[in-house]
């Protein structure tokens, strides 16, 4: 656990950047800060590596102030992940991952091994591995700066709007892999975003800062959602917050009824389009049985006929549903 006492910090110029900010974030987890710019994330975030040095308070680490660790030590167990990666120009990717681990004396074999390994793990094709970061995508360079981050298997990771320069298509694919790959690392991770929803889809728990760097909630994304403390959080989680809510929604199953003979199925019984006059329209989002309500709804409103399609895990139809059937989930 990483754990926050009254913890302060003034610049220099006077700037109060953060302000008696307490909390525990707990091992293991995803915990996301998120606010509005210069509601003092990135201080936060930089006091835990004390890459920024606080200025009154408290943070310990599994109880063991960090004040009192050699800051070269304390951050060799920490991995630190930033907008734009933040790679290396003139090293290799492969060598780029393999920076820590060579610093702290492993053999060239195991450096090597352990630096090809995580490159799989975080999704990047390993012929990109002899590749300087300039010839990558952001996508790419932000799944090698994970990799790095990974590479001496720090018990915390602290990643600093990690996501924030790729597009939205990639941004997605990236918050997916992180949630993959955190289900089987289980590192404690604290994650800086200005962006709400990256907050609520990735935080196992959510500090919402607001300027002048005092806490206004800290809360999972549920929690959230349903009782926003005061009207900054409201604002902050947006008047959409209902609807975001159903994401924290699974029904138990949800009641289906038979396919109609107008939605066309392939060969494998999957749903290809729905037959109208003289064409064929497309399906829309479908649902997965133990998916969100949101899920479902989506599916709802995305069909041209008003009606989702429920799928089963390997894709085929299992029946269909309206806007009435997700209504009534909702309500028991
Ligand atoms: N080195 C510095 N000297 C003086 N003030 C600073 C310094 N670094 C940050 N600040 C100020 O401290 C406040 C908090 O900054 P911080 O970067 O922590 O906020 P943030 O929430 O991460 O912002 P953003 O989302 O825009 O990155 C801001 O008012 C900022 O201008």
């Amino acid at each position: 656990m990483i754990e926050f006492e009254d913890v302060t910090k003034r610049y220099p110029d006077g700037t109060l950047a953060v302000d008696t900010l307490s909390l525990r974030i707990p091992s293991g987890q995803i915990t996301v800060f998120v606010g509005p710019s210069g509601c003092g994330k990135t201080t936060s975030l930089r006091m835990i590596n004390r890459t920024i040095e606080r200025t009154s308070g408290t943070i310990s680490i599994d109880g063991e102030d960090i004040t009192s660790k050699d800051p070269v030590t304390l951050r060799r167990g920490i991995g630190y992940v930033i907008q734009h990666a933040g790679l290396f120009p003139h090293k290799t990717v492969v060598d780029n991952v393999a920076t820590v681990p060579k610093l702290l004396g492993w053999d060239k074999r195991k450096t090597r091994d352990t630096a090809m390994e995580l490159l799989e793990r975080v999704g990047l094709d390993l012929k990109l591995a002899e590749r300087y970061p300039a010839q990558l995508s952001g996508g790419q360079q932000q799944r090698v700066g994970v990799a790095r981050a990974l590479a001496a298997d720090p018990a915390i990771m602290l990643m600093d709007e990690p996501f924030s320069a790729v597009d939205p298509i990639v941004r997605h694919q990236l918050q997916e892999e992180l949630l993959r790959l955190q289900r089987d690392i289980g590192k404690t991770i604290v994650f800086v975003t200005h962006d709400i929803d990256e907050a609520i889809k990735l935080g196992d728990n959510v500090a919402v800062l607001r300027v002048g760097g005092k806490l206004a909630q800290f809360a999972p994304p549920s929690e959230l959602l349903a009782n926003p403390v005061d009207d900054f959080v409201r604002g902050f989680v947006g008047q959409d917050r209902g609807y975001r809510a159903l994401t924290f929604v699974h029904p138990q199953e949800l009641p289906v009824e038979p396919l109609p003979s107008e939605l066309v199925l392939d060969d494998s019984g999957a749903p290809v389009g729905w037959r109208a006059d003289h064409e064929l329209l497309p399906i829309g989002a479908v649902f997965k049985q133990g998916d969100s309500l949101r899920a479902a709804l989506d599916a709802v409103l995305t069909s041209p006929t008003g009606r989702g399609i429920c799928v089963d895990d390997s894709g085929k139809a299992l029946g269909v549903f309206d806007q009435a059937i997700v209504a009534e989930a909702l309500r028991s």
